[in-house]
């Protein structure tokens, strides 16, 4: 199978700073994928140079085997974009955007279709100069949306929308993979990328500093459990006790006072064990899975 993105050691360089460093990246056909990281990281820099309106200082990126660069046009064909910073014309409607973007992809089909889908089709035949940030934001989404492309790009794709149309971005990207879509998206949202992606790449300071599946992730972290233990009387000692336990990877108080463990599955008995055997009166203790952020935190600590 053809991968759908594939950078080859890719560097951007802009003057003394480089913005992304040897990217090797592959985003397989079929796949949700979540590009996340702080601001600055190089996602933007990254998408940029895969529509090919940055060149990279070195290295090379293929979209469906057909190079970037060398063959922009035929590689833009397959694909779908929400860029960064998009620009609307202010005197033309929603309607006449999404038909505009029909026109230049030779499709057919009824405008109307596609705003109805973003939930914009009651503002159709107002000019988009009119339009809220959310709304236009909706009706760039439903230009990459004509023509069906065989991959979507989306550079940050809640920016700007209320919850109801971040909710209703992830179902149009589930929807869009469904039917056969690959979609590559950045995001430093955690839970927009958990809640859609098969994998997601952190980049770090122009570095991909980790990709792998959440779950994947997960394993990687260590410390795939977190474990809240509300204590009637918490003290110093007893996080010693807890941080002293096998298995155990970190122990801190959160701001309700409970103890915050992170550790092995099979340490999380012990914890509790060592927290009684030192007085510690256990009032209650939850287990949750280590969340994205927490992994997030983990691959890119040392960041301001
Ligand atoms: N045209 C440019 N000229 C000079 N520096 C640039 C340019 N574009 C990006 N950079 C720098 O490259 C680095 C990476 O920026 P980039 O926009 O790719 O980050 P990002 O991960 O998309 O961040 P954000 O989440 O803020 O959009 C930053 O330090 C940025 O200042």
């Amino acid at each position: 199978m053809t991968d759908a993105i594939r950078t080859h050691e890719v560097t951007k360089r802009y003057g003394d700073l480089t913005a992304v460093d040897r990217l090797d990246l592959t985003v397989e056909e079929g796949e949700v994928f979540g590009f996340l990281g702080h601001n600055g990281a190089g996602k933007s820099t990254t998408i940029n140079m895969l529509l090919d309106f940055a060149r990279p200082t070195e290295g090379r990126i293929e979209v469906f085997g057909i190079d970037s660069r060398e063959d922009s046009v035929a590689a833009r064909e397959h694909m779908g974009v929400l860029p960064e910073g998009y620009g609307v014309y202010e005197g033309l409607t929603g309607r006449e955007h999404v038909r505009f973007a029909m026109e230049s992809k030779g499709v057919g089909g009824d405008p109307m279709d596609l705003l109805d889908r973003v939930n914009i089709a009651d503002a159709a035949d107002r000019k988009a100069g009119g339009y809220s940030k959310g709304m236009a934001q909706r009706m760039v989404l439903a230009m990459a949306l004509v023509g069906e492309p065989d991959l979507l790009v989306l550079d940050e794709p809640t920016t700007g929308l209320d919850p109801g149309g971040a909710k209703a971005m992830r179902e149009i990207i589930l929807a869009e993979n469904e039917r056969g879509a690959t979609v590559f998206f950045s995001s430093h949202i955690l839970e927009q990328v958990e809640a859609v992606a098969d994998r997601v790449g952190i980049m770090h300071e122009g570095r991909l500093a980790a990709v792998d599946t959440i779950e994947g992730l997960r394993e990687t972290a260590g410390g795939g459990t977190k474990l809240l233990v509300t204590l009637a009387n918490p003290s110093a000692d007893h996080a010693e006790a807890v941080a002293a336990t096998d298995g155990v990877d970190s122990v801190r108080f959160d701001d309700e006072e409970r103890l915050v463990v992170t550790c092995s599955d099979a340490a999380k008995l012990d914890a509790v064990v060592a927290l009684r055997d030192v007085g510690a009166d256990v009032l209650d203790f939850s287990t949750e899975e280590s969340s994205l952020e927490d992994l997030f935190v983990e691959y890119t600590r040392g960041d301001a």
